[in-house]
């Protein structure tokens, strides 16, 4: 899977008759992805992807269309929510929320080098650009708030070993919270994966999934970005993709003395978070057929992330 709501082709005409894009040539369901329903869908004017709004932040869709609306706007290659003729972006099918947006060309990288890096950090810190001066406002549901109220739980079900890898980094999540959230701020990918990116050849050519974009601090989204696009098999850091992505944002954006002295601890930070999720993820959907991430790919990034010598390139 992950294609939680099937659709009857005649179902799928009626919703896409008022976009005015021509009929339906064909449509097929996607199996990546584990949040949300997605189909490729080709009309006789193009090609598309429609997403069925399964769980998550149903509340919250106007700020994605907003941002993504932002981001498109700025020449950024996000999708973004088509309008019928009547000008509706957020639409409803089989009693879903239902967006259709632009299907974008490329595809996914499993193995990234340091052109991938440095092509993904000069994305991200144009992400954060476009966006700094007014952040279109959205708390993460997976914020510091979050981690510190699921983390205790979750770290009693944990083997000795792994335990007070989790404690640790909770308390220090605890101790840090003030000094996070007086980073420099602007609207976050949040999830901005080797998955939810797309090349053409060595060409960046898209940027998906937005449904845990957020306000908040600039380097969570690139500790985020960094901690899965260069590290090794056993959570370790590729040094060579790690200074090609950080240099390649630094020149667009160079960063603060106080980024810089919260780099280290924000890779754990990013380390926790996704961690967590996964966690989670593994209990609720246990026997289900959805594609689940191993949450242990985490807790061997963080035990990585105890000693970091990646200082961020940052100028007095
Ligand atoms: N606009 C788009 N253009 C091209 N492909 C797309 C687009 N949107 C989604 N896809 C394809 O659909 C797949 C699933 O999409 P997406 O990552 O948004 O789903 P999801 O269920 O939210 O997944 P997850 O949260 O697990 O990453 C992507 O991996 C990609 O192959
Ligand atoms: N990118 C996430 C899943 C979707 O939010 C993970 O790898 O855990």
């Amino acid at each position: 899977m992950s294609v939680f709501t099937p659709l009857e082709r005649h179902e799928l005409e009626v919703f896409l008759a008022p976009y005015g894009l021509g009929r339906l040539r064909d449509f097929q369901g996607i199996a990546a992805g584990s949040e949300n329903s997605n189909f490729f869908v080709s009309l006789e004017q193009g090609e598309y992807v429609l997403t069925l709004v399964e769980r998550g932040p149903v509340a919250d869709l106007p700020f994605f269309i907003e941002l993504l609306d932002v981001l498109h706007d700025a020449g950024l290659p996000v999708p973004y929510a088509l309008r019928t003729q009547e000008g509706e972006a957020l639409r409803s099918l089989a009693e879903k929320p239902a967006l259709l947006q632009p299907r974008l060309s490329g595809k996914h990288v499993r193995e990234a080098n340091a052109h991938h890096c440095q092509e993904v950090g000069s994305l991200l810190a144009r992400i954060h650009l476009a966006t700094r001066e007014q952040p279109v406002e959205r708390r993460s549901d997976r914020g510091l708030d979050w981690m510190l109220a699921e983390g205790p739980s979750q770290a009693l079900k944990l083997d000795e070993q792994a335990l007070p890898l989790l404690r640790d980094a909770l308390a220090e999540i605890a101790e840090l919270k003030p000094r996070i959230l007086a980073l420099p701020r602007a609207n976050l990918h949040a999830d901005l994966f080797r998955d939810n990116v797309l090349f053409d050849g060595n060409h960046l050519a898209g940027v998906i999934d937005f449904y845990n974009a957020c306000s908040g601090p600039m380097l969570y989204d690139l500790a985020i970005t960094l901690n899965d696009w260069c590290s090794h098999e056993d959570g370790s850091l590729d040094s060579a993709r790690a200074r090609a992505l950080l240099g390649a944002y630094a020149a667009l954006r160079p960063f603060t003395a106080a980024e810089a002295q919260l780099w280290p601890a924000m890779l754990r930070v990013a380390c926790v978070r996704f961690w967590l999720s996964r966690l989670i993820a593994a209990e609720s959907f246990a026997g289900q057929e959805v594609l689940i991430h191993d949450p242990a790919e985490f807790q061997r990034r963080l035990a990585q992330r105890q000693q970091i010598n990646l200082p961020l390139p940052f100028a007095l």
